[in-house]
């Protein structure tokens, strides 16, 4: 129903001039294939359905793992609250053709997922880009699949929908075992997912055929010739704004980079020498950040004026992903999933900052400059660089 409540716990639709369609695609019978969610402009496609929001349960028990609930508890409490919350993107709309699109490629947070980001990508592809949100298999996210070759005795009727979904866990830290190592070592996975992914965007974008291992009826020859090649930036939140930075030392296809609340411990320190070429935006929450984290990032930019840095006031690490809208005041404030900022006004300073950055560094013909003034640090809500205090720099 279209009940008052329904509506204020909704994730916010795309403001751009495109409607959002979203599918899945997955290659490869194995872990080491890509596994993704598309956003994309699409025509107006009234008679598709919204896309599910979480689409196995199997996520609920990966999420109830992460915040060390029983799984018994957690997947009845997420299936009771979000089992039928919906992203408003339009599930296998039709691709809208006619325009060569820039991609962004979308890294999400540790105990996290390819779907829980969508106000941040659905508002891109509403805007104009085409945005593939990534899973990653490197078992930081709370849960993810892959599809086992069907064996040949199974029987072969084509009506066996029924994919044999591999699921994959979150990993929890090992007593004694040193974090920086294993997130070291993911971080680097990470980034060879995200270069994997792009290249397979872009093997799409030049017609050559895909096999998508999912049950989809979304028509990937669509995508021919529809991606701007030459216009490509990655973005992530927290682990995913590591994965960022990584990414970028690896590959410079990716011109420009938008980190949301890094967390700088999986980065190694060889990254300072000056690997970073392009340019790269920090956009912090005000609650998340602590010095030694910061320090890195300053590190990193050292005297670089293609990196910079803005603090979102009265913003928490959880005013990026989708929970901040689906979760009720009380909920919402207990876990720290809101800040003291409208969920909506934190996300559109992130939203506006980054179009306004992507505008300059993948020089795109739009009207995304009007937020510049953001990327300085200059508007409500808004600071440049960062509210920690950091200790007096080391005389030289
Ligand atoms: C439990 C102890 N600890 C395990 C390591 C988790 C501690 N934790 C804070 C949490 C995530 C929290 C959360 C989420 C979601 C609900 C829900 F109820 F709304 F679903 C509740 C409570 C619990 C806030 C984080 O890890 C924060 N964090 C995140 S959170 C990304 C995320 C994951 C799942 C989501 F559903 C939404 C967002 N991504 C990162 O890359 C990094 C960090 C920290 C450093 C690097």
């Amino acid at each position: 129903g279209s009940s008052s409540t329904e509506k204020f716990y909704r994730i916010p639709k795309g403001k751009g001039p495109h409607s959002v369609g979203c599918t899945d695609l997955m290659t490869e019978n194995a872990v080491e294939g890509s596994f993704l969610r598309l956003y994309y402009p699409s025509c107006n496609a009234t008679d598709n359905e919204e896309a599910p929001w979480i689409p196995d349960k199997e996520y609920y028990q990966g999420l109830s793992d992460f915040l060390n609930m029983y799984r018994v508890v957690g997947e009845r409490l997420f299936q009771y609250y979000v089992g039928s919350v919906t992203c408003p993107a339009k599930s296998n709309a039709a691709f809208k053709l006619g325009e060569k699109y820039p991609l962004l490629i979308f890294s999400h947070g540790l105990g996290a997922f390819r779907t829980i980001y969508s106000a941040i990508c659905i508002e891109m592809a509403s805007q104009g880009f085409v945005v593939a949100a990534v899973e990653h298999r490197d078992e930081s996210a709370s849960a993810t699949y892959y599809c086992k070759k069907k064996s040949l005795s199974e029987p072969r009727e084509e009506s066996t929908s029924s994919l044999e979904k591999e699921w994959i866990y979150y990993r929890k830290l090992k007593t004694g075992e040193e974090e920086r190592c294993l997130r070291h070592k993911q971080v680097q996975q990470r980034a060879q997912e995200c270069i994997k992914a792009l290249n397979l965007i872009l093997k799409i974008n030049s017609g050559e055929e895909v096999t998508n291992v999912l049950n989809s009826n979304f028509d990937w020859n669509s995508l021919k010739d529809s991606v701007d090649t030459s216009r490509i930036a990655v973005m992530g939140h927290s682990f995913g704004g590591a994965t960022v930075i990584e990414s970028l030392s690896k590959e410079i296809r990716f011109r420009c980079g938008i980190a949301l609340d890094a967390w700088m411990l999986p980065v190694g320190d060889d990254i300072y020498q000056n690997s970073v070429q392009q340019p790269l935006l920090f956009i912090n929450s005000e609650k998340f950040q602590w010095a030694d984290n910061i320090l890195k990032m300053k590190k990193l930019s050292s005297n670089d004026t293609n990196k910079k840095m803005i603090t979102i006031k009265g913003s928490v690490h959880q005013s990026f992903p989708d929970f901040t809208f689906v979760s009720g005041g009380l909920i919402g404030r207990f876990f720290k999933l809101k800040g003291e900022i409208d969920p909506n006004e934190a996300i559109d300073i992130s939203n506006h900052a980054s179009l306004a950055f992507l505008q300059k560094h993948l020089s795109l013909k739009k009207d995304f400059d009007q937020w510049d003034s953001l990327v300085d640090g200059i508007g409500p809500n808004v600071i440049p660089g960062t509210n920690i205090d950091l200790p007096p720099a080391e005389p030289e």
